[in-house]
């Protein structure tokens, strides 16, 4: 591979004797990986139903490497389900070491397409409150749809600079994560293109936005509070000359240490100014060293650790569902609390609780997407189809992994559902493949008129 001069003379001083097998390592295939949605099924049960060969990564709990040559898992009905999310392995690193507890206030500052998002909001639960930032609105489409297919509902999607969420959530959050945009020196195996782009913008340029980055998230952070910087790349400019200007500029933070691996390597205070010796707890993958192509983490806590305080936030009381959903909520297993409803053009939003005033964010959505209030009736929305588990709604189609029609409905197609569903039922039926939710349908006489989004359809002949 032909790498950039002035990045391989770079390399050589960052990685001395073992430069040689670094750059051999760049002849090998790519890793591919996947994490497992564990809000949605456990990995014991995933490794059992997987229907293709799947490996463990060995410090990523819910991972696992496939054959990305041989099989195609964006193309299976569990993709569609929302089961697990195609993520470069050590990419996986970032989410997996920011300790997070259900009910925690979450902010993913540069969030798309969500790789690391996704991750975070299983770990909540359905509990406390997500919000997903990107600054590059087309990009943070992709990003609330990755949230709606894994079943997130607790959740604001925003397209906004850092520096205008610092007036709307100041020392709010519990846990941040920034996966800094960066000049992607660990992606130049996955993706040649990367290495054009770091011709165009480099360190330097990359470093300037890290650093206003960092210093607006941290003040989003409550104190007690944890915060995990990450890139793809290996500079030190970018990496711990990065976390050395944060650790300058707000003295209240600190390093912490983060569970290892045997194949991670430390920080290098030696490439900074400060020579701080702190930071040792930074870590940095290689590709030579580990089945990955590349990442740089650094775990930080704000003061001491102190338990949460409660709310300060009153969420409000009162209110009635309007009856068209009061009604469709009569076959939905868990009550739904009317004060967090929020409705807009009949749309109805299911809001997370303990919200600051909002008024004013640039928002692709806020909260769960419940669905639409049409004349006299509520139509469900798909997200809160890949929200729902089988068992929380009364009426489902439930169809094996072989059965042919699984793949016609993710297409659009009507379905003949007469020998599952009975000659007699009828209405709003959730479709599940083994189990797992993928859409609405709406039954009468027999068949089945799809309600699969259409933007969402599987378009692959
Ligand atoms: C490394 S990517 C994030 C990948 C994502 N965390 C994931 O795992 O899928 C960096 C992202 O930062 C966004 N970005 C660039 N400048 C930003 C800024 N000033 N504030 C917030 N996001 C920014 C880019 O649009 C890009 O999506």
């Amino acid at each position: 591979m032909n790498l950039p001069i002035a990045f391989e003379k770079k390399m050589k001083h960052l990685l001395g004797a073992e430069f040689d097998k670094y750059i051999a390592c760049y002849e090998n295939p790519r890793y591919y990986g996947l994490r497992v949605n564990t809000g949605k099924i456990s990995v014991e049960k995933f490794q059992q139903i997987c229907p293709f060969k799947i490996t463990p990564i060995p410090w990523i709990e819910n991972g696992f490497y496939y054959d990305g040559e041989e099989v195609s898992p964006a193309k299976h009905p569990y993709y569609f389900a929302g089961l697990y999310y195609l993520q470069e392995p050590s990419a996986m690193t970032p989410a997996s070491r920011l300790p997070i507890a259900p009910g925690e206030r979450v902010l993913d500052v540069c969030a798309a397409p969500g790789g690391k998002a996704t991750e975070l909001g299983a770990r909540l639960c359905r509990e406390g409150v997500l919000v997903a930032n990107d600054i590059s609105s087309s990009r943070a489409k992709g990003l609330l749809k990755n949230l709606e297919v894994f079943g997130i509902g607790n959740m604001l999607t925003v397209s906004e600079e850092p520096g205008r969420l610092m007036d709307y959530f100041p020392e709010y959050f519990d846990k941040i994560l920034i996966d800094a945009p960066c000049s992607g020196e660990g992606m130049f195996r996955k993706d040649k293109r990367m290495i054009k782009a770091w011709e165009e913008h480099g360190p330097e340029f990359f470093a300037k936005l890290q650093r206003s980055i960092v210093t607006q998230a941290a003040s989003m952070l409550r104190p007690g509070g944890m915060m995990l910087y990450s890139t793809c790349t290996f500079d030190g400019l970018e990496n711990e000359e990065t976390v050395e200007y944060l650790l300058e500029s707000c003295p209240e933070f600190h390093l912490v240490e983060m569970e290892g691996y045997e194949g991670f390597v430390c920080g290098k205070p030696e490439h900074t100014k400060s020579g701080n010796p702190d930071l040792t707890k930074t870590v940095r993958i290689f590709p030579h060293r580990m089945n990955g192509e590349g990442h740089f983490l650094a775990l930080l806590q704000k003061g001491q650790a102190t338990p949460r305080m409660k709310p300060a936030l009153k969420s409000k009381s009162g209110g009635k569902l309007p009856d068209e959903l009061a009604e469709f909520c009569q076959d939905v297993a868990f009550p739904l609390a009317a004060e967090r409803l929020d409705i807009h053009g009949g749309r109805v939003y299911y809001m997370p609780d303990g919200l600051p005033e909002l008024r004013g964010i640039r928002f692709l959505r806020t909260g769960l997407l419940l669905g639409e209030l049409k004349k006299k009736r509520f139509e469900p929305s798909q997200a809160l189809a890949m929200y729902l588990k089988k068992e929380e709604y009364a009426h489902t189609l439930d169809f094996t992994l072989e059965d042919d029609r699984i793949r016609r409905y993710l297409k659009g197609e009507t379905i003949d559902v007469e020998s599952i569903a009975g000659p007699k039922a009828k209405g709003w039926h959730l479709v599940c493949v083994d189990g797992f939710p993928l859409g609405w349908g709406k039954l009468s006489g027999g068949t089945l008129k799809n309600k699969y989004l259409p933007g969402w359809r599987d378009q692959s002949v």
